[in-house]
């Protein structure tokens, strides 16, 4: 049997820090679409902390004892689970002074199943089946007998009417309930013509609606997808990299800082600090160490671990996908929320009206009339069609938007501050020099011995490095101990019980304390050539220097004018490299500023303070000690090839290494801005027009219902088509 990790030592860490799994939404109450795997929980017996269950599961969610023991151990306060699926008994033992019986009979009810479709797909085929059915109706009820118009008219309007009193009990008096109102006076009197055509036009828009949402939710999994493709393992003491599609389960999996956990499973060794945003939503990263459970698709944002793979490939990440692609739906944005807010606040204003027509003229007619037309059903519904329309039209440009309020945020960012490396520049650095100082190390030697190093890691420089060793013909290994990777500095470990460093001036001079004066006269002539100076330190000696050059992307003076003429005001580069590199590319792209040598808390800082000082800031970057700052600004933009933290930490991630994306993406949030407002004032004033005219008297019911629902539909259709939305250049 399987212990659940968190059972076996409940420590003070572990427990304030409860970590997510497939389903959690036990303990963030979120997932929209939790719950459904267990339809039936009996209490059988129960003792202090100890109880036993008989479970029955939803036909087609997995039965077996792995994923139920699974999926129940990573319930808060649990800390062993045993399922017998043959007599459906599950007993769980847990902390009684973190979770009860009750409770966690909820939390299990609460449970999703692990890999299964979100529920968007029946959503979408029983709306379909629904807008075909009253369709149907629609067209045949002409040619029927009077009598049977009346019960194709409510067999037809029955799913509407279910759906208004699921409402009314759960939530009160909201648009289906008027919707449903309208139907059942023109049923009443006998218009049947007026509620085939309400029902039928509701149907529809809502097949379009789940129909929509569908496809953007498909895209965004597609991808989401986490990119590692080869991944560390250690296998007979040696660490070798294999194709993810080859880890086993049972496997010791490396995953070290910039990497997404490929697996789930425990941690043997090492120590990091994990983001699990993808899993949580929580940015903060969280420290995870031996004994500690990790899961796929989570991002080592320092440290290295070594980690017991117990559930790999396909089986973790589906789920884990699908639950992010649920949270990440479920941001809304502030527009669609005040949308909805006020089509709940004018549904009483509408109600209000049908009554006050009702008393005054005694006028079913009219009242009908009256309560055809509403604003909220467009309103509600609008906003997020345009937001998926636009987020559907940004994949096809290679853009992805990771929620609506991302969009709705980057149509009223005016400053945009851009990472140097990878960014600006090209991502592909090209090592020019190699310097050795030491007679007992070749020029070749020192390419080697750093590349030995970099191949750990991801970075542009770390790329360029290993790309010259390659380049030599004859790459040579050095065998050395562990990488340590430090942020925003280079990479250190140990050869032949020596310690060598590959980094900044900084971190070699200041931190290591290795003096560079020796060679002040050869630092001052790359570095006047333009070069990016890499720093290599061995046994508490510079042993020698790599320069390297890179290259301005060939769109960014291209790409910042456009942004300019989209209204951005200022322009600036904050980057981790050199003052002098610095000036000079701010001087050739003409920004409006620069901050140079930066560390990754310190470019966060600054946009902090930009922040409360009022500037509405999106920023782009690359590299993984860019993820803090891609989630300090208002939108974070990541380019495409950049890290995995960067692109998991973002807002907008770019699927293309193209610059001018940026752009892209910002006009086609103005233009998504602009099509909602323009739908909100055609939502007002088509309305106010139907409900004035209706009340009045001058419209019938059947003229109200196909004026309302007609102009509804063609709104959504503007919506969902994105009229007005650029296309892909
Ligand atoms: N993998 C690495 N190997 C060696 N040195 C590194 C490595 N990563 C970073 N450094 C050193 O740390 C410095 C700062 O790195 P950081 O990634 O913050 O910025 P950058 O890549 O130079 O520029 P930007 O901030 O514009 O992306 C680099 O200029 C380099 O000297
Ligand atoms: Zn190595």
């Amino acid at each position: 049997m399987r212990f659940a990790p968190s059972g076996r030592d409940q420590g003070a860490g572990l427990s304030s820090a409860p970590w997510s799994c497939v389903g959690g939404a036990a303990e963030t109450g979120e997932s929209p679409r939790a719950g459904g795997w267990f339809t039936g929980l009996e209490t059988l017996h129960r003792v202090s902390g100890r109880v036993r269950y008989r479970y029955r599961c939803r036909p087609g969610a997995p039965q077996d004892r792995h994923s139920i023991e699974r999926e129940v151990g990573c319930l808060a306060g649990v800390r062993r689970v045993r399922a017998n699926p043959p007599i459906r008994s599950l007993v769980v033992e847990f902390a009684p002074q973190r979770t009860d019986a009750d409770a966690l009979a909820g939390a299990i009810r609460a449970l999703s199943p692990p890999g299964l479709p979100p529920a968007a797909e029946h959503d979408e085929n029983s709306r379909l089946g629904v807008a075909v059915l009253s369709g149907a109706v629609l067209f045949a009820s002409r040619g029927l007998e009077r009598p049977l118009q009346a019960p194709a008219a409510v067999c037809a309007s029955l799913p509407l009417l279910g759906e208004a009193l699921a409402d009314l009990f759960a939530r009160g008096i909201t648009s289906h309930v008027l919707e449903a109102l309208a139907v059942g006076i023109s049923i009443g009197r006998g218009d049947f013509l007026a509620a085939n055509i309400t029902t039928f036009l509701l149907a529809l828009g809502g097949y379009l609606e789940a129909s929509i949402e569908r496809r953007s939710d498909d895209m965004l999994k597609h991808l989401l997808r986490p990119s590692a493709d080869r991944v560390w393992v250690e296998r007979h003491g040696a660490e070798t990299l294999i194709d993810a599609a080859a880890v086993r389960v049972g496997d010791r999996v490396i995953a070290a800082t910039g990497t997404t956990i490929p697996v789930d499973g425990t941690v043997l060794g090492g120590e990091a600090l994990v983001n699990e945003a993808t899993m949580t939503g929580e940015s903060v990263p969280v420290r995870r160490r031996r004994g500690d459970r990790v899961l796929s698709a989570t991002l080592v944002e320092e440290g290295r671990l070594r980690i017991h793979a117990e559930r790999v490939g396909q089986q973790s990440a589906a789920a884990r996908i699908a639950d992010f692609v649920g949270q990440s739906l479920a941001l809304k944005s502030r527009t669609q929320l005040e949308a909805a807010r006020l089509a709940d606040r004018l549904v009483p204003l509408v109600l209000g009206l049908a009554g006050t027509v009702g008393l005054l003229t005694v006028d079913g007619q009219r009242v009908a009339a009256v309560l055809q037309a509403d604003y909220s059903c467009a309103l509600r519904l609008a906003t997020p069609v345009a937001f998926k329309a636009a987020m559907a039209r940004a994949g096809r440009s290679a853009i992805l938007i990771r929620s609506a309020k991302a969009l709705e945020e980057l149509a009223w960012v005016d400053t945009l501050v851009f990472d140097k490396t990878g960014t600006l520049t090209t991502g592909v650095l090209q090592v020019t020099d190699a310097i050795a100082f030491s007679p007992a190390y070749s020029a070749e030697d020192l390419t080697n011995l750093a590349a030995s190093l970099e191949e750990h890691y991801v970075h542009p420089i770390a790329r360029a490095v290993v790309e010259a060793a390659r380049g030599l013909g004859h790459p040579r290994h050095f065998a050395h101990r562990a990488v340590q990777f430090v942020v925003a500095h280079g990479v250190a470990s140990a050869i032949g019980g020596r310690r060598i460093v590959v980094g900044s001036r900084h971190f070699v001079e200041e931190d290591e304390g290795i003096s560079t004066a020796a060679h002040a006269g050869t630092i001052e002539r790359l570095r006047g050539e333009g070069k990016t100076l890499l720093y290599v330190g061995f046994g508490g000696e510079l042993i020698g220097l790599l320069g390297m050059t890179e290259r301005l992307r060939d769109n960014a003076a291209e790409t910042l004018a456009r942004l300019r003429g989209f209204g951005i005001r200022r322009i600036l580069m904050f980057t981790g490299d050199q003052p002098e590199r610095a000036r000079a590319l701010a001087a050739e792209l003409d920004l409006d500023g620069f901050h140079a040598g930066l560390l990754p808390e310190q470019k966060v800082e600054l946009l902090r303070g930009m922040v409360a000082a009022g500037d509405r800031i999106a920023f782009v970057g690359d590299g993984m000690n860019d993820a803090p700052a891609l989630s300090g600004a208002q939108v974070g933009i990541a380019m495409h090839g950049g890290a995995d933290t960067a692109r998991l930490a973002a807002d907008v991630a770019l699927l293309e290494d193209d610059l001018g994306r940026v752009a892209d993406a910002l006009a086609l949030a103005q233009a998504t801005r602009r099509l909602i407002e323009g739908n909100f004032w055609l939502i007002a004033s088509l309305n106010t027009g139907i409900l004035g005219a209706a009340g009045l008297g001058l419209l019938a019911p059947v003229a109200a219902s196909l004026l309302h629902n007609g102009s509804t539909l063609a709104i959504l259709l503007r919506a969902l088509t994105g009229a007005g939305l650029p296309r892909r250049p």
